[in-house]
């Protein structure tokens, strides 16, 4: 493929021209078990080579994704494959689909809306809006002893909650009457498609030739026409009532808004793309850590239990957790953190040396420094990494939100370079401190009035996606528990 042997890496020998293709297309839509069995026949670091790509070396570990991510924008970038696809969804000039002085403006562009003042006043008036509807929602699910998927009850959910903090408007996704929930919604269902066709793409080379022959790419672009008009359609009801209002200081209520305070001048595309980033990249990872968590603690009762009394005596008078309060909820947080190690938010991702560089040595492994050329993408699974019992202990692969408690009864944040959930380095997820307070939020209220029963105790895996969504249903049935 015009790249030079790595004879010092070890990985599956390849073919003039096409390298490893043969032996990674069937992988191509589940890229992580190939991942898996370079690092189980050739330990975490390991090379192949594909068309598109290149040279790809695998990172499986902590100090070398420390190190990339250290020098992340500097020294490595996203890279022409991943931009290309990125760039058609979520779209171009976002931070996801941008390097350099345009990931700069970007990431600028989105910070107010990450600002802490944004969070405490947008997202605790969302949180205690939208809690109401949905505890009323699970309570005539409960009546009609309805089975329903939890997977896609926490998608809705999680949308819901984007369109109140990032629009302060309300969908009708969760309903009084819980038969809506056979409805299927057009925002989420465009957005799980685009997401299950642009992972698709990453590792199919010829995916603009492929997906023209199978139809894909006329699906893709209807899909994101209706998905773009949804969201127009959400920026145009908010600017409308933003306008009539007058003044927008007055009525910076959610994320949009102080967008728009701070980009009075902004190009109407830009704009549009950043809500579908934040849509997929909010969405998508609350959605898979409230339904992750629920499969973890059907298999873990005693911590369920144990989130339910922690939050039964703080909830108490009624009052839910609020920023300050947080870090009352150990048990709390223990799960969360450890549900979002186990199923991080994206489970692969890759840079793009635009230098030439040297990764540390492992001594504990015996792996001596190892040089990186310029123009080699290091791809690395944060799940992979995160499951490693030589990274996180014996019990790596189990859920113990025990290991994130201290001795003494409190909650200790996990942190990088072993937990890299959020990512790390420049590119370190915005929302990171928002995410667990929305959780905790949602399972301090839940526990306390609804007991589960789980009807498929299967063992659960992910679907094709760039993100960790669960495949299958999750199906569940809620019942009132007695004041
Ligand atoms: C459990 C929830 C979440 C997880 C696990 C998560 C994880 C991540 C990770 C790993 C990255 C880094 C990607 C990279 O290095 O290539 C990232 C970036 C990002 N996340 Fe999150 N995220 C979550 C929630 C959210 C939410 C709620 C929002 C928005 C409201 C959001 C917006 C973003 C954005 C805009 C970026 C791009 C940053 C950049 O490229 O500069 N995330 N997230």
């Amino acid at each position: 493929v015009g790249v030079s042997a790595r004879n010092n890496i070890p990985g599956p020998s390849g073919l003039p021209c096409i390298g490893n293709l043969l032996q990674v297309f069937p992988y191509r839509r589940r890229m992580i078990s190939f991942m898996e069995l370079l690092n189980k026949v050739y330990g975490p670091l390991s090379t192949f080579t594909i068309p598109g790509w290149g040279r790809l070396v695998v990172i499986n570990r902590p100090e070398w994704l420390a190190h990339v991510k250290k020098n992340d924008i500097s020294m490595y970038t996203r890279g022409p494959v991943a931009v290309s696809i990125f760039e058609q969804f979520p779209g171009l000039g976002t931070p996801v689909a941008s390097e350099g002085e345009k990931w700069r403006a970007s990431r600028k562009a989105i910070q107010p809306i990450f600002g802490v003042k944004s969070f405490q006043d947008h997202l605790a008036t969302a949180m205690s809006d939208l809690m109401p509807t949905t505890t009323r929602f699970l309570a005539n699910a409960a009546k009609d002893q309805l089975p329903f998927d939890w997977n896609d009850f926490s998608g809705r959910l999680a949308l819901s909650i984007f369109v109140k903090s990032n629009f302060n408007l309300d969908t009708t996704m969760l309903q009084e009457d819980p038969k809506a929930l056979t409805d299927s919604h057009e925002l989420i269902s465009s957005i799980c498609e685009l997401n299950e066709i642009s992972a698709a793409r990453l590792f199919n080379p010829y995916w603009y030739i492929t997906e023209k022959l199978d139809g894909t790419w006329f699906r893709f672009r209807r899909t994101i026409s209706v998905l773009w008009k949804t969201i127009d359609g959400l920026i145009e009801e908010r600017s409308k009532s933003l306008a009539l209002a007058g003044d927008v200081d007055s009525q910076e209520t959610d994320f949009f808004s102080t967008f728009l305070k701070s980009h009075s001048e902004t190009d109407p595309i830009f704009t549009r793309n950043i809500m579908v980033t934040l849509l997929f990249g909010g969405r998508d990872n609350t959605q898979n850590s409230i339904s992750w968590a629920l499969y973890e603690l059907s298999r873990q009762p005693e911590w369920l239990n144990r989130m339910r009394e922690e939050a039964i005596a703080l909830g108490q008078s009624g009052q839910h957790p609020t920023f300050a309060t947080l870090p009352s909820y150990v048990i709390h947080l223990a799960v969360f953190y450890e549900t979002v190690r186990l199923w991080p938010g994206l489970p692969k991702n890759a840079r793009y040396a635009t230098v030439d560089d040297i990764l540390p040595a492992v001594p504990e492994l015996s792996i001596p420094e190892t040089n990186i050329e310029k123009g080699t993408y290091v791809l690395w699974s944060d799940k992979i990494i995160m499951r490693d019992p030589l990274v996180w202990g014996p019990d790596a692969d189990e859920f113990n939100p025990g290991r994130h408690i201290s001795d003494d009864g409190k909650f200790v944040k996990p942190s990088a370079p072993e937990f890299i959930t959020f990512g790390a380095g420049p590119r370190y997820c915005p929302a990171a401190s928002i995410v667990p307070y929305e959780w905790v939020f949602i399972w301090s209220t839940l526990l306390r009035l609804f007991d589960f029963e789980f009807l498929d105790t299967s063992k659960r895996t992910t679907g094709d996606f760039l993100t960790n969504q669960m495949a299958d249903p999750f199906m569940v049935r809620v019942r009132e528990r007695e004041a």
